[in-house]
């Protein structure tokens, strides 16, 4: 694989006046937290003063293992809620939020296939990871209503009257419910058509996730995180398991997703994919930020090379493979 960069011309210009120094802010940041901390019992997991994360780049998250990597991801998503801090997304603060929520307001994370998910076709993930807005729109409409009309009856004494004009309501509700979801299953279904042919996938829709390799298993977890559109997509490892011949593929998925305007932050042991996709390097050591900048700072800091020296971990800007030594360490 080539070591040279694919940062985009677009995303170079937009770091090039960025110093490269932990904490430091960006020109345009998606994302903004500040003290984030979340601890295990007497163990410090995650400490990071401050971090912005540019958008329209590709930035990665790297550090040794046990760094506080995941951590940190699952904190800034919502799936750990047990974090102290502040945060915000697209200006508006997600700190404290569900990971439904945070979901919501365009900020996904990929998850690896579960062994009940390997039990469902490939089109069954993708409708799983649907949105069902105007459905839920419908029927919060709907259940609203319904609850006016059973104060009505209360307030004016008339049960008959009420549930009289209650009953042909009703349907029309029921029926305007239906059309909502058939519609939305409708445009649902034709997104999911449309991310499965994007990743090579619509051949196996119709199969059982479980028989997909590594690499469709990691295309199918980056699709099913599409569905909502998001405005950033956070992938955890997305090379881990990968065979050497979709790497690429993978990579160029990735790109492809920055280009069209989607904030990329994802978490991976590989340096040759981090030296090589990534605008922008965070690196976490002990649960804190010890270094950010463009890969030609992070291959040469001295702090970086001692944390992975000091973790018997494959070096930054190392040559070999890297991907292979972090999947031992594992
Ligand atoms: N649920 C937990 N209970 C106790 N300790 C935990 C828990 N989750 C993480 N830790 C600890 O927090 C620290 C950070 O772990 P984390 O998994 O976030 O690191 P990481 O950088 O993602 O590591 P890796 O690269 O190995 O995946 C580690 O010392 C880990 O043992």
């Amino acid at each position: 694989m080539s070591s040279e960069t694919t940062s985009s011309p677009a995303a170079a210009d937009l770091m090039a006046g960025v110093a490269a120094q932990p904490g430091v802010a960006k020109p345009a940041p998606i994302l903004t937290a500040t003290g984030i901390r979340r601890s295990f019992g007497g163990l410090t997991a995650v400490d990071v003063a401050h971090l912005e994360v540019q958008r329209g780049t590709i930035t990665a998250l790297i550090g040794p293992n046990g760094a506080g990597k995941s951590t940190l991801f699952n904190l800034l998503t919502g799936f750990d809620r047990l974090g102290t801090g502040t945060w915000s997304f697209n200006g508006r603060r997600v700190s404290g939020m569900s990971g439904h929520q945070v979901a919501r307001r365009g900020m996904v994370r990929t998850f690896q296939l579960t062994k009940a998910l390997t039990r469902l076709t490939v089109m069954e993930n993708m409708l799983l990871a649907a949105p069902n807005q105007r459905g839920e729109r419908l029927w919060g409409a709907f259940l609203r209503w319904g609850s006016r009309a059973a104060r009505t009856t209360v307030e004016t004494g008339a049960p008959d009257a009420a549930g009289g004009a209650s009953q042909p309501l009703s349907r029309a509700w029921n029926a305007l419910a239906r059309l909502g979801w058939r519609s939305q299953e409708q445009a649902n279904i034709a997104r999911a058509e449309e991310l499965l042919e994007r990743f090579n996938l619509l051949p196996m829709r119709d199969e059982m996730a479980g028989s997909l390799s590594g690499g469709q298993r990691k295309l199918l977890e980056m699709a099913r995180a599409l569905m909502t559109r998001p405005a950033m997509i956070m992938l955890d490892e997305p090379m881990a398991g990968v065979n050497p011949a979709l790497v690429e593929s993978l990579l160029d998925h990735i790109t492809r997703l920055r280009d069209e305007g989607v904030t990329v932050l994802f978490v991976e042991h590989d340096m040759d994919v981090i030296m090589g996709i990534s605008d922008w390097i965070v690196v976490l050591a002990e649960g804190r930020t010890i270094a950010e900048g463009r890969p030609e700072d992070i291959r040469s800091n001295r702090s970086v090379i001692d944390a992975y020296l000091g973790a018997h971990h494959d070096e930054p800007g190392s040559d070999g493979d890297a991907g292979a030594a972090g999947e031992e360490d594992r």
